[in-house]
């Protein structure tokens, strides 16, 4: 039997790439909405009753509103946006976060897609927090460098209409140091504040790199550089999505230059460990259509059907790792 899967927001950005990654398995039965249907609530409450499992693609307003919708107790929900991710009631989306997380997505019904910058901040920090190497009190902050698709269809059409000089420039954004990724970044890292987090858009498609820069002086225990890359490579070495490279790994870096793009079109996100004894520099790159947001979504969406988790999703060495969008 096939299972019915119903993407609300589906002409979105990250909708239309679930509907890629679902249009490709066969054991799956796609419920698609008329066009001019869209936004019309009876015909979205219809398709979120009937399917087996939804895909809310939507700003935070419409999910929750969607949400409320669903009367059933048979439909799953997997919610791309920010409204449910620190919410109790909800599976927090990161099978990789710690051992118990893979279980609670399975066994849940709600399970929210973590942001994008989140998702690389979090897998860069909380295995060294838990190792008691990060003290829970460490004034973190981090950077992320990303292609305008995450910001949207508004974003795409900004940055394809505007004229070309103005948008030469990376941009700096969320300057009020209030990015919506903050508490989910604090929650899940297990440190007792947000990172001060400062993300900027480059004029690129797809392609998110988040900085992480750690003081090993304000350590709770002594740990150097090759530390800090031994208990992440430990921390991920059975996962077959997050791939901790080689301390200090020159053959990545192109004439000392850091590549963002080699993650795009895969569910892939890979960690960097940069540094000497007195400076640590952790890179997540990954793709923010993939691992940052519709990649993850169908890998929770494995899980939650008993399906391999890898279902669909291209991994670490395949040779259709590409640096185009
Ligand atoms: N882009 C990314 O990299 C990431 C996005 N996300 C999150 O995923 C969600 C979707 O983002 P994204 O796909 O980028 O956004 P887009 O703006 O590209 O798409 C959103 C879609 O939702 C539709 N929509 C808006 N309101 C309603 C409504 N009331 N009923 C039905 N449809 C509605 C829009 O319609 P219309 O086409 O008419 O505008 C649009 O097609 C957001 O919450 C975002 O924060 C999460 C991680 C990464
Ligand atoms: C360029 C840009 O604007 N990017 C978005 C990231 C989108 C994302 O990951 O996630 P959510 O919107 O689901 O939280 C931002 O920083 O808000």
């Amino acid at each position: 039997m096939k299972h019915r899967i119903f993407v609300d927001g589906q002409e979105g950005t990250t909708g239309l790439r679930i509907h890629d990654y679902l249009n490709k398995l066969p054991h799956i039965e796609v419920l698609r909405i008329e066009p001019d249907k869209r936004k019309d609530e009876e015909t979205r409450r219809a398709m979120l009753n009937e399917a087996d499992l939804v895909f809310l693609c939507l700003p935070d307003a419409a999910s929750r509103e969607a949400v409320s919708m669903v009367t059933n107790t048979k439909t799953g929900i997997i919610d791309a946006s920010t409204a449910f991710r620190t919410h109790p009631d909800w599976a927090y989306g990161l099978p990789e976060l710690h051992s118990r997380q893979r279980g609670s997505i399975r066994r849940s019904h709600r399970v929210s897609v973590p942001g994008c910058h989140a998702t690389g901040f979090i897998l860069a920090m909380r295995p060294l927090v838990a190792a008691g190497i990060v003290p829970r009190d460490y004034p973190a902050s981090c950077y992320a460098l990303t292609g305008y698709s995450g910001g949207g269809k508004k974003l795409i059409a900004d940055y394809r209409n505007a004229p070309r000089e103005q948008l030469l420039a990376p941009r700096p954004y969320a300057l009020g140091l209030d990015h919506k990724h903050r508490p989910e970044m604090q929650r899940y890292s297990g440190l007792d504040a947000a990172p001060l987090f400062t993300p900027i858009v480059g004029n690129y498609y797809q392609g998110d790199a988040v900085a992480v820069p750690l003081f090993p002086r304000l350590f709770a225990k002594p740990a150097a550089v090759r530390d800090i890359q031994e208990t992440l490579a430990a921390c991920y070495r059975d996962e077959r999505f997050i791939h901790v490279l080689p301390y200090d790994s020159a053959a990545d870096l192109d004439d000392g230059y850091f590549d963002l793009l080699p993650c795009n079109h895969t569910n892939q996100l890979d960690l960097f460990v940069f540094g000497h004894q007195d400076e640590v520099l952790i890179i997540a790159r990954f793709d923010n259509l993939g691992k940052g947001a519709s990649g993850a979504a169908i890998q929770n969406m494995n899980l939650m059907l008993g399906l391999d988790e890898g279902t669909g999703l291209t991994a670490a060495n395949d040779s259709l790792r590409s640096t185009g969008n």
